[in-house]
């Protein structure tokens, strides 16, 4: 039970938000959408969860179709949309069983699924959501999205604008569900979660780049990548960038990441070249391929 969507596109007027979008989800996997603001995630996101029309294409999620079992689906599916998306003025314990009683369940009925999500949450149960942390709501949207029980989640940017140890804390909760029986869809703009999914989509421009496991994805990846560091950052990109041989130039923490078009490269040519823009303290060190590395590689 999980989704099948096959050649979907969506335009707003001249904007193509989604062009013949085809890919898999299998039933428990944790399968991530990855790609920068505008590639088209929540576009797909609201055309799975039957909240808009495609203008093209067929798709099934927890083997309904969008279309004809609209009804269905939303009896099936949890969404945890990018904005947050529960009554601000509402209590915790408020906006959770306001969400079991329109899917006609209790908080009760299906407190295992949550149990592990709410306990956190529940010593603040009569706050109003709207003065609850960054964390802290996404757990209560976590809870409210989850409490019919779906087979399906479906979770827009679910940690954007979160801390990183909510974030990391977020990702953990999601390895727990996945153990029961939910087939989860998530997107996510920051390259390091990607990672943590069974396989990844790669989204840009309303265009998939690459599917497969991140593991695969960042093998593909067809140079060898060097980390490069310098006294000047700024100086450092710009002679990189005016290299007649570098093939890409991006910065990446505290170093650049290099790759040269020649099949001979020798780092120390380039060392010298540096030196010569007057840059010092220069290192040049082989690294391996990220995600973020494939996808830059990509979306060139
Ligand atoms: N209602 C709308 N009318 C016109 N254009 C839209 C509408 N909604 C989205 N778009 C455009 O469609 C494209 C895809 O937007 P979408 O929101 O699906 O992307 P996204 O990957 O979710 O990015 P973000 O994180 O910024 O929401 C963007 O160019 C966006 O400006």
């Amino acid at each position: 039970m999980g989704i099948s969507v096959s050649n979907i596109s969506k335009s707003y007027k001249k904007v193509n938000a989604l062009q013949n979008i085809s890919f898999e989800v299998k039933p428990n996997e944790l399968f991530g959408l990855i790609g920068p603001d505008g590639a088209g995630k929540t576009t797909l996101f609201r055309v799975l969860t039957t909240l808009l029309f495609a203008d093209e294409g067929v798709a099934t999620v927890a083997g309904f179709d969008i279309v004809n079992d609209y009804k269905k689906i939303r009896n099936s599916v949890g969404y945890m949309p990018g904005k947050f998306s529960l009554y601000q003025d509402l209590t915790v314990e408020e906006n959770l069983d306001f969400f079991a009683t329109i899917f006609g369940t209790t908080i009760e009925e299906n407190y295992d699924l949550i149990k592990d999500i709410y306990v956190q949450i529940e010593p603040f149960k009569a706050r109003r959501a709207g003065k609850l942390s960054g964390g802290m709501k996404q757990k209560l949207a976590l809870c409210c999205a989850l409490i019919h029980k779906p087979k399906v989640l479906f979770l827009d940017e679910p940690t954007t604008g979160v801390d990183p140890v909510s974030r990391k804390e977020f990702w953990e909760m999601l390895k727990r569900l996945q153990q029961k029986d939910i087939t989860i869809l998530v997107s996510t703009p920051y390259m390091d979660e990607a990672a943590l999914c069974d396989r990844i989509a790669l989204i840009q421009d309303g265009k998939i780049l690459e599917i497969d496991t991140p593991e695969a994805i960042v093998k593909h990846y067809p140079k060898q990548i060097y980390n490069v560091r310098a006294n000047n950052m700024y100086q450092l990109i710009t002679s990189l960038n005016t290299y007649e041989y570098n093939h890409s130039v991006y910065p990446f923490g505290e170093f650049v990441h290099y790759t040269d078009s020649r099949t001979d490269f020798n780092p120390e040519e380039l060392k010298a070249y540096l030196e010569s823009k007057n840059l010092s303290h220069i290192e040049i060190e082989k690294t391996k391929a990220t995600i973020e590395d494939t996808f830059m590689e990509l979306a060139k």
